[in-house]
């Protein structure tokens, strides 16, 4: 239980106390909210005054808490909305709909929002960032992508002078956690799923996270944080690592591999491309190191080349730490300002010249799946490059070949057929490790 005295603020300090509220106390709100008083020494120094929490929203303001008596718990926005002395509001509820109203209000009233929800970035960010510039207030977002890793304010802030041709990432720690647990520990889906959420890495609705949406979502912001624009969707729909059958990872692991949830955005001349699926990446490429809760991030720019920004991308402290962060930004004044509008962003960014002598990276492809070879015989347009795995009963092919003949070729296979694209630009002769495999 925190004590009065560690939460009413410094007496010593003459300057008038910053007041902040949060909305949503569950895993993200209840870790800034202890951040900010184990911290208090530290963070206070920083901004060179004091701050206090009035008051937290929440649903159900019956709950046993453990806050200050100087912390007011309320379920009735209007008493955040009715006070005029706040600085800035923390949101941290679970999802885009509950969020939108309440931080839409702050924003009219010329309050600055600092959020972690990424489903409200993604679908209202443009209005609500619109909305801020007209009242003179902010709306920061770092926690709502890739957990505590700080992307957005390391592209924006040092990645300045880069065009970022490519960006391909791993942005879903609950996914990635529950890959790395069946693959290590032969742990089924569905325990792996509860063990995520006992972490509270997951969404309340953990759907978003197995289906692929919370990686979609991110995916969008990183589009318009990076270009200015939405991205063009590949597929109608993200696809999750729901359903990622255990032998398909071992299998991955016979050709020198592993299946991870992959996020993919390229820049072309006149458009941004996004996917969000299950690739198979060797183990040359930068996310295949990326295990468990982490995130990672692996940036190409035209100047500085290859970047991989690691780490955990779920998990109470990781993301109030990158709440915190804002929230310091913000007091002292050091967040970079937004770019002038999306649409001057774009032209500057995709105006860029393309280098034509870039050489088309080679498309591969690991299928799993039951009975393969019949199903591949007589395919002339396959070049088919590994001798069939087997694990369990279960069996891994991995092809390469034209692209538009693969398309068509992966319409005329059954059901139990899965295809894994291949993640990452290999240019060169097909990895040895593939073509060398041996099978069981
Ligand atoms: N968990 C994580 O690792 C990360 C989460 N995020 C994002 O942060 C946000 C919060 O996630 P998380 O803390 O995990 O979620 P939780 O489910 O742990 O907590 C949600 C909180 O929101 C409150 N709440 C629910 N409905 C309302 C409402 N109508 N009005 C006010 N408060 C409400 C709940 O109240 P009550 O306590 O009464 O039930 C609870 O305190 C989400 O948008 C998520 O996407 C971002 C990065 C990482
Ligand atoms: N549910 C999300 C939480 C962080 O954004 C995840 O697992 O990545």
């Amino acid at each position: 239980m925190y004590n009065n005295s560690t939460l009413g603020g410094n007496i010593h300090m003459s300057k008038a106390v910053k007041k902040l509220a949060i909305i949503g106390f569950g895993t993200v709100g209840s870790g800034v909210y202890e951040t900010l008083i184990e911290q208090r020494n530290k963070l206070e120094r920083l901004i060179g005054g004091p701050y206090s929490i009035p008051v937290v929203l929440v649903k159900d303001a019956s709950k046993v808490r453990e806050l200050s008596d100087n912390t007011e718990v309320t379920d009735n926005f209007q008493a955040i909305i009715d006070r005029k002395d706040l600085d800035v509001v923390v949101e941290a509820s679970p999802d885009a709909e509950i969020a939108y109203p309440y931080v839409k209000a702050l924003l009219q009233q010329g309050v600055s929002v600092i959020t972690a929800n990424k489903e409200l970035v993604a679908k209202y960010g443009e209005e609500l960032l619109t909305l801020a510039r007209t009242n003179h207030c902010r709306l920061f977002f770092e926690a709502a992508v890739a957990g505590g890793i700080p992307i957005l304010t390391s592209i924006r802030h040092t990645l300045k002078s880069n065009v970022l041709e490519k960006v391909e990432g791993i942005l879903n720690g609950t996914s990635n956690f529950i890959l790395t647990k069946m693959r290590k520990e032969g742990t089924s889906f569905e325990t792996a799923l509860e063990e995520a959420q006992a972490h509270g890495y997951a969404e309340a609705v953990p759907d978003k996270d197995v289906d692929g949406w919370d990686a979609y979502f991110k995916t969008t912001i990183l589009s318009h944080w990076i270009y200015g624009v939405a991205p063009n969707w590949q597929t109608e729909k993200p696809k999750g690592v729901r359903g990622v059958n255990v032998n398909d990872l071992l299998i991955a692991e016979t050709f020198g591999g592993r299946i991870k949830h992959v996020a993919s955005l390229e820049k072309s001349k006149d458009k941004v491309s996004a996917c969000v699926e299950p690739r198979f990446v060797l183990s040359d490429h930068a996310l295949y190191g990326v295990e468990g809760v982490n995130n990672g991030i692996h940036v190409q720019g035209n100047i500085v080349g290859s970047l991989l920004f690691q780490g955990p991308g779920a998990g109470k402290f990781p993301t109030a730490s990158a709440v915190v962060e804002d929230l310091i930004n913000f007091w002292t004044g050091t967040s970079e300002e937004e770019p002038v509008s999306g649409i001057e962003f774009e032209k500057m960014i995709l105006s860029h010249s393309e280098d034509d002598s870039v050489v088309e990276p080679l498309k591969a492809w690991l299928l799993t799946g039951e009975k393969l070879g019949p199903q591949l015989e007589n395919q002339f347009t396959v070049s088919y490059i590994s001798k069939v795995s087997r694990v369990n009963g279960r069996e891994g092919i991995v092809i390469t070949g034209d692209n538009k003949a693969i398309e068509e070729l992966f319409t005329s296979l059954n059901d139990t057929v899965v295809v894994y694209p291949l993640s990452g630009d290999h240019t060169e002769v097909f990895p040895l490790s593939i073509a060398q495999t041996k099978v069981s």
